[in-house]
């Protein structure tokens, strides 16, 4: 990403004297309602909806209400210097575009497409299991990109140690380990539109690709697609995994391992005592456990507990710079976007995802040294109060 995150602000006051407006809007808290205009039904229900009445949804951003930044003044904060490494990967800021499946039901470029923002905006983008693309073309589009590969754990050890083996060498660096969706929860708007990509085909690019997968098929997925996405779907649900389960996983990857979905200190214990290198601390952006706790509200016990033994990263509900200032205050070493780049994507393509993506970091970077730091690791909880 050329220069500092706030440039953009520069380029976008004189795209506007060009009359060249920016894609959409540059109010991450407002892209929803644009994408609700311009967006299809089905796709814009689930990519905007929440598990049961989005009560868990709505605690997440009310957990960023209750803690307030507390600026400084006359700091040396002219020039700031956001990037950072987490877990040996180099990021142009601490942020990471979140494993989002089946994105082609937003745009046909799906994946593709956030693949080649995220290298260009020199932040790793995480693949999704149930990408729409073969992992290996999202890689190509990568290019020279980071990228880390989300795994859903199939329930055919074969079947995983393909995958990963196939994510290692088309240059995955890191295996983030989704623990919290090992079946779709009630989602009352996917309901009332009989909306599931997953059983229209879409999201099952990994599977069709996958030699172990095929090899377990009694016919091939060109003669019987509906069995074959069936077969795949079987192997995602159901919970027969358990914490003594990890060491599999360490066999087939020799990267850093997160696990994703923790929300209980003694999980975040458990997964610090498994020998985990990191965990990210969310609640799947609502989408699971209606009635859960906001994602934000466990971060601060979790860091304390288990911070200085693992990296902790942060997702569910990051929208603005402060969500993610006040985030990395309170001891996550980097955040990952959901919904706001899947609008961006909607709304514009690669396009679309750099604006969403670029918009949020440039509002950081001046949030940041209005608030009088100059770096990230300049935060720390002092820099909020609870309110
Ligand atoms: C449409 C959609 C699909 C998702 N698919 C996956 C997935 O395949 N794997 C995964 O680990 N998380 C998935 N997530 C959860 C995100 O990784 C992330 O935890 C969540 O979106 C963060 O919350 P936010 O949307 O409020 O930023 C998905 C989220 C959305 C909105
Ligand atoms: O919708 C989701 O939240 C999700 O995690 C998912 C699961 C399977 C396929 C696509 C997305």
């Amino acid at each position: 990403m050329p220069g500092q995150p706030a440039q953009y602000q520069n380029e976008i006051y004189l795209h506007g004297l060009a009359d060249q407006v920016p894609p959409f809007t540059t109010d991450a808290t407002l892209v929803e309602s644009v994408a609700r205009e311009r967006m299809a039904p089905g796709p814009f229900g689930y990519v905007s909806g929440g598990a049961g009445c989005g009560d868990t949804m709505r605690a997440n951003r009310a957990a960023f209400g209750r803690w307030r930044i507390v600026p400084r003044m006359l700091t040396d904060a002219t020039t700031r210097d956001v990037a950072t490494t987490v877990l040996g990967t180099p990021m142009a800021a601490p942020v990471l575009l979140a494993p989002v499946g089946v994105q082609s039901i937003v745009h046909p470029d799906g994946e593709l497409a956030t693949a080649r923002a995220a290298a260009a905006l020199g932040v790793p983008m995480v693949l999704s299991t149930a990408s729409s693309y073969p992992l290996e073309e999202v890689a190509d589009a990568n290019g020279a990109g980071q990228r880390w590969f989300q795994l859903y754990w199939p329930n055919e050890p074969e079947v995983c140690a393909s995958l990963l083996h196939r994510a290692k060498l088309a240059g995955y660096s890191a295996l983030v380990v989704t623990l919290d969706t090992w079946t779709l929860a009630w989602r009352p708007r996917d309901l009332d539109q009989a909306y599931l990509p997953f059983l229209r085909g879409t999201g099952v690019a990994n599977a069709f690709t996958d030699p172990a997968f095929l090899a377990g098929l009694a016919k091939p997925p060109e003669e019987d697609q509906a069995m074959a996405v069936l077969r795949w779907v079987s192997m995602f649900t159901g919970q027969d995994k358990r914490w003594d389960q990890l060491p599999f996983l360490r066999e087939h990857w020799d990267g850093p391992i997160v696990l994703k979905g923790i929300q209980h200190v003694d999980d975040a214990r458990r997964a610090a005592d498994a020998g985990m290198d990191g965990i990210v601390v969310s609640n799947h952006g609502g989408r699971q456990v209606d009635g859960a706790i906001g994602a934000l509200e466990v971060l601060p016990e979790i860091v304390s507990a288990v911070g200085d033994r693992l990296t902790v990263l942060f997702d569910s509900g990051v929208r603005t710079g402060a969500d993610l200032l006040k985030a990395l205050a309170l001891g996550a070493s980097a955040v990952l976007l959901g919904r706001p780049y899947v609008y961006g994507l909607a709304l514009a393509g690669e396009d679309g995802v750099r604006h969403a993506v670029r918009s949020l970091l440039a509002e950081f970077d001046l949030t940041l040294g209005l608030s009088g730091h100059r770096t990230p690791a300049d935060l720390t909880p002092e820099s909020l109060r609870h309110a």
